[in-house]
């Protein structure tokens, strides 16, 4: 399988508290909700499709629970393409605390990560979609275990919050693979990272 993950940021890097204000109020954040009803129809659509095509889902604990609570138990939510992509596909987890998974067709990935994660991708088929997940996702990025990158920018400063990237982090150079703005002016840019030792 293939690494992809997707990451609703603002122009200034945060990607905490995208969907709710009440999702993430660590450090004092609260100017959550910041995403939401900001794409067009066509946005809309893309990441529908994008969840759509995964085989399988990787989430870091947080995200995995917020998604549980929501995509995983709200009627609606289940019903929506998204809900039911996320539903039926095996979803993993890469968490140290996380005992009891409440939501059915998960795996927890323990012990050795990069191990786990390297099987996984040796794997034949689709995408391995992460979400959100922004601990997961810079230490699958600083691990060179991400093929491709996607991120939702949404034309915001937001001024606070966690950012999707550390302050010391690797030093990447990215190959774009697609692009596009949309009619609220939303960017979408699909990144395929070039790992120095790759
Ligand atoms: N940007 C964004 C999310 N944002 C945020 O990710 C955080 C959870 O991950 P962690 O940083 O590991 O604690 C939490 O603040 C949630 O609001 N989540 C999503 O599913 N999709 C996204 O595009």
């Amino acid at each position: 399988m293939k690494l992809t993950t997707m990451t609703q940021v603002t122009i200034d890097g945060v990607m905490q508290g995208n969907g709710a204000a009440s999702d993430d109020r660590r450090n004092g954040f609260e100017r959550g909700g910041w995403a939401l009803g900001k794409g067009d129809d066509e946005t809309r659509t893309f990441i529908t499709e994008t969840y759509q095509r995964a085989e399988a889902f990787l989430f870091g604990r947080r995200t995995y629970e917020l998604f549980a609570g929501s995509w995983g138990s709200i009627g609606q939510m289940r019903a929506h393409p998204i809900g039911v992509a996320l539903n039926e596909a095996p979803k993993y987890v890469a968490s140290t605390t996380l005992t009891a998974p409440r939501w059915d067709n998960t795996t927890m990935l323990r012990g050795d990560l990069t191990a786990a994660i390297s099987e996984l991708k040796a794997k034949p088929g689709g995408d391995l979609q992460v979400h959100g997940s922004g601990a997961l996702t810079r230490w699958l990025l600083e691990n060179d275990l991400v093929d491709e990158m996607t991120l939702i920018v949404i034309p915001v400063i937001l001024g606070q919050g966690t950012r999707l990237f550390p302050e010391t982090g690797p030093d990447l150079a990215l190959d774009l693979v697609e692009s596009r703005v949309d009619s609220k002016g939303v960017t979408i840019q699909v990144h395929r990272p070039r790992y120095a030792r790759a």
